[in-house]
């Protein structure tokens, strides 16, 4: 399995991303439009809210998701008995948000979903038309209006020592919505399950964007998009003492949007956050 940076420019990005997308379950695109810039004072604007006492005042809503998820609330991968080390925050349009974080990470989730659904638009154009007839919807129409999709600023903190034993920055998961975007973050570890279940390193160019596929996707395509399974693991060394912080954008559908016989996008998250640990079942 490869996974090669695809140039968002060129004549070909379309068909090579999504083929990419289909074999892997993953894509890296450089040359996109979202700005380093913007990244990295996100990364120093939130490093500086993970390392104060005042997210403490933004503890989440427990039935909308959005605010501060501390260590200890902090997701439990499926399959896995130990929490994530890691700490987070949820950012909703319509959620909370401290002020001063407020500006750039708005104007980043606004940046970033449009992206989002012009790659969606994408998939769908190159979706082959066997597939493409099971869509209950455009797929497109199916995230038009959401007010679902979810950006979320990860800190993984440096390592102390005191960790429980077997416990890893993010156990392996697949995510839950449809495509994911995500900007190579600050420091290395993040990996990809390959078909012969090894694990890969995901390249960490900053400045390149990472795509996945989510589990609504998967179940949307019959499978033929993959939602692959992918980790943080724990940095070693010298790199011990240092913060990891990452961005994911989770592109999510409108609730009502029929994904399968089985599921609506809403039954589906809800046993899914119920399986994470994070809301009552
Ligand atoms: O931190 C990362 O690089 C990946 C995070 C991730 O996979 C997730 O939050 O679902
Ligand atoms: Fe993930």
């Amino acid at each position: 399995m490869q996974l090669q940076a695809i140039d968002y420019t060129s004549p070909t990005a379309q068909q090579d991303f999504v083929k990419s997308l289909h074999e892997t379950g993953f894509g890296v695109l450089k040359n996109h439009p979202i700005q380093k810039s913007l990244v990295s004072a996100i990364y120093n604007e939130w490093q500086r809210f993970f390392d104060s006492d005042t997210k403490h005042d933004y503890r989440y809503n427990i039935g909308p998701q959005d605010g501060y998820f501390a260590p200890e609330a902090s997701e439990t991968a499926k399959g896995h008995s130990k929490r994530d080390i890691k700490e987070y925050f949820h950012y909703y349009p319509w959620g909370q948000c401290p002020e001063q974080e407020k500006k750039l990470l708005s104007q980043y989730y606004s940046e970033a979903s449009t992206l989002a659904k012009e790659l969606l638009a994408w998939v769908e154009k190159h979706t082959p038309s066997d597939i493409a007839q099971h869509y209950s919807q455009s797929l497109s129409s199916m995230v038009d209006g959401s007010e679902q999709t979810l950006l979320r600023v990860l800190h993984y903190p440096p390592l102390k020592g005191d960790e429980e034993l077997g416990a890893i920055r993010a156990g392996a998961h697949e995510d839950i919505n449809l495509l994911t975007i995500l900007p190579s973050a600050n420091e290395p570890g993040l990996q990809v399950k390959a078909k012969d279940g090894s694990w890969m390193d995901v390249p960490c160019d900053f400045g390149t964007l990472i795509i996945n596929i989510g589990d609504m996707l998967q179940e949307a395509s019959g499978g033929y998009f993959p939602s692959t399974s992918h980790r943080v693991i724990n940095p070693e060394g010298a790199d011990k003492t240092k913060s990891r912080i990452s961005l994911p954008l989770f592109l999510h559908p409108k609730p009502e949007v029929v994904l399968s016989e089985r599921h609506t996008a809403k039954s589906y998250l809800h046993e899914r956050l119920v399986e994470l640990g994070v809301i009552p079942a």
